[in-house]
Parts: C-alpha cells; structure tokens; sequence
C-alpha cells in the first residue's frame, strides 16, 4: 500500500463539500489503491456541523481513508498537504455577480495564502473554488511567495463541462465525442466559451453549428448557467462544482488525454498577449503533473474583444484587491 497522502479541504461543513469529501474518501480522485488523509478546515461556527459529516465518513468505512484531521486552524489543516482544495467562502445569492463576493472573501485567501505558504508540501498543487475564484487564486498565490505560483489554480472546469454538455447535445452526439472546447478568462459572467477549436465527432465544431446559435445562445448559456441554477434552485451548484473540482485535481495528477485538452485558471506568462501574472483560463495540456498553455491557436477578431473584455475584467478585480497583493 502507498503511504496516505494529504488532502487539505476547507469550508469542510459547506455543501459542495458535502458532495465531494466522499468522493475523496472513496477513491475517486487518486484510484483504488491510494490512501488519503482528508484534513478539514471550517470557521469556528460551523465545528460541530463539520463533525456531522466526519461522523458520516466514518459510518462509510471507506478502506481508503486513514484518518481525519479536523481544525479550524488553516495552519493545522494545510500542514504537509499534498493538495488543497480551497472552497470555503461565502457564495452568492440571486441578482449577484460573483465580483460582489470579492470584499467579503478576498481576506480568507490572503490568510490561508500565508499558511500554505508557511506549512503545506513544496509542490502542493492547490485549486481555489470559492468565488470569485480567479481573484482569490491570485491573491492566495501572491501571499505564499516560497511556493511556485504555477502550483495555484481556480476552477473553470465547471464552465468547461457545461459547454461540453451544450454542444453535445445540440449536435445530438454524446459528451465523448466533443474534444478542445475552451473557456477563456474569468469564472463570471465575462468569461469566453470559445468553440472555434473544438471538435464534434471527426468535424470542427463551426461546421455542426449555426453561428448565430453559438454567438448568443451558447456563449450566454453557459455565461449565466451559475446564475440559472441560482435561480431555480435557490442554492448556488454544489454536485456539479464538487464533479469539476475533483477532475481539475484528477487532470492536473494524471495528465489529458491524447489530443485534448482541459480549461484551467492558471498565472498567465503572456500567452495570447493577456497580462502576465493575472490568473486566466486557458486551454491546457497536462503532463506529469504540469500544465502547459495550448500554443498557436487562431484568435480572430470576434475571439480577440471576447479575451479583452475578460481580461479587463480580472484586471479591475486584482486593482480592487491590490492591499492583499
Ligand atoms: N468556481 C466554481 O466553479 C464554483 C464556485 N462556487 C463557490 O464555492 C464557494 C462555496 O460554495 P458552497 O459550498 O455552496 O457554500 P456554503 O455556504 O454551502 O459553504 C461554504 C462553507 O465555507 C465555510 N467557510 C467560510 N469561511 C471559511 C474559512 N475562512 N475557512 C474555512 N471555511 C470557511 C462556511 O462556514 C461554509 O460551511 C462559494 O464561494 C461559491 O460561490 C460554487 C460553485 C462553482
Ligand atoms: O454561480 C455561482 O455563484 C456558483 C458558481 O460559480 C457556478 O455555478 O458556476
């Protein structure tokens, strides 16, 4: 047997957590024979609710969990983590935007920034799902300067998996057959769902679908598909988002496949003429563990204001935060 690694998960009482800690447990992240240590962050309020689920873990008797560290203490729950999974923070309610959360959760990333910094694994690979996300990536990845900033990401899997699902089932063929759709930028509502390189079946997508459907329809479908589910639900995602933060994590560990690629907020090194330093999504390639941004895709005008209007976007966000930088 592997010895157990460490997963680090914080807004551990929350419910996207209440979708994913089993999933952890269970092996779906790292395969059936690894062990893992979940070590789960909450805010003092919500301990006794947190040990709720940690009682349901254990009444699982899951052969692959070892142990779990429950705290509230960020530096007990990122000590030596191998991963962490960064979703605690407050979501949104109907009629927000996900910026709107960026006072009231910027100060958790800087904290817990400053506490991977000081104790977890050198190459802790981190993912920040709680909104917005690409901003409290940056600002959680600025306060923890001893460790490599491409070990910081944020989620736009979700996003990537809705335009997966959409064109799939607008051209009527199964989601495996949809390969290299991409989502640009931000995780809100300027961000770009981008289909010019995606393929359906053998076929460029733009040859399957009608350009004033993709130009309105899609690109807002999945722009607005957060807000949608707000207002139907009365609750922000929280199975899908947990579904999307264990394949980002799953991805980044066993790489893509052969000829695709996975959409993930990474530090920008300038790639596509966007700001170096800010944390944009891009297509990604992943092989042993590093992510490398798709090179020499064909940008056209249309794809060209899409990209700036995100990128100003995230840049007016990282201006609004500049005192936790
Ligand atoms: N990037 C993405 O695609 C998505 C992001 N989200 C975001 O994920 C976040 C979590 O969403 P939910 O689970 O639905 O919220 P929730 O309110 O159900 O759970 C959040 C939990 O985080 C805890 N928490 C707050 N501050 C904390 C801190 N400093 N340390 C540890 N725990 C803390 C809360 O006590 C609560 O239990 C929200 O910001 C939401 O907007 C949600 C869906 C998709
Ligand atoms: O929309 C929200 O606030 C939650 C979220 O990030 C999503 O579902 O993509």
């Amino acid at each position: 047997m592997k010895t157990p690694v460490q997963i680090a998960v914080t807004g551990a009482a929350g419910q996207i957590t209440y979708a994913l800690l089993f999933r952890l447990a269970a092996g779906d992240f790292l395969g059936p024979d690894q062990p893992v240590v979940l070590r789960l962050l909450e805010v003092p309020a919500a301990m006794d609710s947190m040990q709720g689920v940690v009682m349901e873990l254990e009444d699982c008797a899951f052969p692959l969990l070892r142990g779990v560290v429950t705290t509230s203490d960020p530096r007990v729950a990122f000590e030596n983590a191998d991963y962490a999974f960064l979703v605690g923070a407050k979501p949104r309610g109907e009629g927000m935007e996900r910026k709107d959360l960026l006072e009231v959760n910027a100060q958790i990333f800087s904290v817990q920034g400053k506490a991977l910094n000081d104790v977890a694994h050198p190459d802790v690979k981190v993912l920040v799902v709680g909104n917005p996300a690409n901003t409290n990536a940056l600002i959680a990845q600025r306060n923890a300067p001893r460790l490599d900033p491409s070990n910081f990401s944020a989620m736009t899997r979700l996003d990537h998996n809705r335009s997966v699902s959409l064109l799939a089932s607008h051209c009527s063929v199964p989601v495996t057959d949809i390969r290299r759709v991409i989502i640009w930028g931000n995780h809100s509502s300027t961000q770009y769902p981008d289909i010019h390189h995606a393929i359906v079946g053998g076929d460029r997508a733009t040859s399957r679908v009608d350009r004033q459907w993709y130009e309105t329809l899609f690109i807002e479908t999945v722009q607005q598909r957060g807000s949608a589910i707000i207002k139907i639900r009365g609750k922000s995602s929280a199975a899908s988002a947990a579904n999307a933060a264990l394949e980002h994590m799953r991805t980044w560990v066993a790489g893509t496949a052969d000829g695709d690629w996975v959409s993930m907020v990474i530090p920008s090194d300038g790639s596509y003429g966007i700001e170096p330093g800010l944390m944009f999504s891009y297509p990604v390639t992943i092989e042993d563990g590093r992510h490398r941004i798709v090179q020499g895709l064909d940008i056209d005008d249309f794809s060209r204001r899409m990209l700036a209007a995100t990128e100003a976007e995230l840049k007016s966000e990282r201006d609004a935060v500049a005192a936790l930088l």
